[in-house]
């Protein structure tokens, strides 16, 4: 990688889903993600916002590799992820690394957490088990657990600690990137700021970048550098995330904002209206 390359360059990304048509055995294209264009340099953290269904999560997926890029190009570390030889992919997924809102959904709740750690590592051919069991415990620490935490099974651990672990599996490969797709959403606000704070403290020690995505303005104000804002799937404004908070150029993101709790001084009625107002622009 050169000096001023980014981690990850995605340009004028599409992406379409082929759905059932109105008669069901007719199926057509949905372009869901169009025109999208965006950086993020190492040790960075972009913020992806927008309403529900503008295509914040398949925007991440595709980067994953989990929706097919339609139109564009996704490059990581200079390298477009649709012309990946074959054997790249499992390197590509140690590299570029997910946390998701519901970790639990990827728990098996019969297994003790710490058996999460040890197995992704034991699939990347990390280590023999005294040396997963080393890395497993380090991560833990790193987030915030114990040693006792790792034989726990998900039901007896909160919904925090649960995203701690989630964080642990995601960062024991030491990637560069992790897509965190509404990863404190489900969390209440005190527990939010904690696992906050622990993404930002894990970056400033590892200089991972991180593609944040999130409704929620307040958040995405906290944690990110820059932030892009998307609408029926395309990016209407992007910038440095304190001139696009304290300067909004597109209507929309004026919108969003005044229909924000976070940024929005007003009660209930007047955000009420800002959402309604914010629903009229789309
Ligand atoms: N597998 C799929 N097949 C067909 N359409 C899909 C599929 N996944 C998502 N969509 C549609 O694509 C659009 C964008 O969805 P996406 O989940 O990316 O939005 P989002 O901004 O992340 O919203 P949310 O915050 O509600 O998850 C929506 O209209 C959704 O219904």
């Amino acid at each position: 990688m050169t000096a001023n390359q980014p981690l990850l360059d995605v340009q004028d990304l599409r992406v379409d889903y082929d759905v059932a048509g109105a008669a069901s055995w007719r199926r057509r294209t949905l372009t869901v993600v169009r025109g999208v264009s965006f950086t993020i340099a190492p040790g960075e953290t972009y913020g992806l916002v927008g309403e529900s269904g503008s295509g914040k999560s398949t925007t991440g997926k595709a980067i994953l590799r989990l929706a097919d890029v339609s139109g564009g190009t996704v490059r990581y570390d200079g390298q477009d992820i649709s012309t990946m030889p074959k054997e790249t992919p499992l390197a590509y997924r140690r590299q570029v690394q997910a946390v998701y809102q519901d970790p639990i959904a990827s728990l098996n709740p019969r297994h003790r957490v710490g058996r999460a750690i040890t197995e992704t590592l034991a699939r990347h051919g990390i280590g023999d088990r005294a040396e997963r069991r080393a890395r497993a415990l380090a991560s833990f620490e790193q987030v915030g657990l114990t040693a006792a935490h790792l034989t726990r099974y998900p039901s007896e651990m909160s919904g925090g600690q649960l995203q701690r672990v989630a964080i642990a599996r995601a960062l024991v490969l030491e990637p560069r990137l992790v897509v965190c797709d509404e990863a404190v959403s489900a969390l209440d606000l005190s527990t939010q700021s904690q696992i906050i704070n622990l993404l930002k403290d894990l970056q400033d020690a590892s200089g991972v970048s991180y593609l944040f995505i999130t409704h929620d303005l307040g958040v995405v104000r906290h944690i990110s550098h820059r932030v892009g804002v998307l609408r029926n799937g395309e990016l209407v404004e992007q910038g440095d995330t304190r001139a696009l908070f304290d300067d909004p150029q597109h209507e929309y993101t004026r919108a969003l904002l005044a229909a924000s709790p976070a940024s929005h001084p007003a009660g209930r009625t007047e955000r009420r209206a800002a959402r309604r107002e914010a629903r009229d622009a789309a």
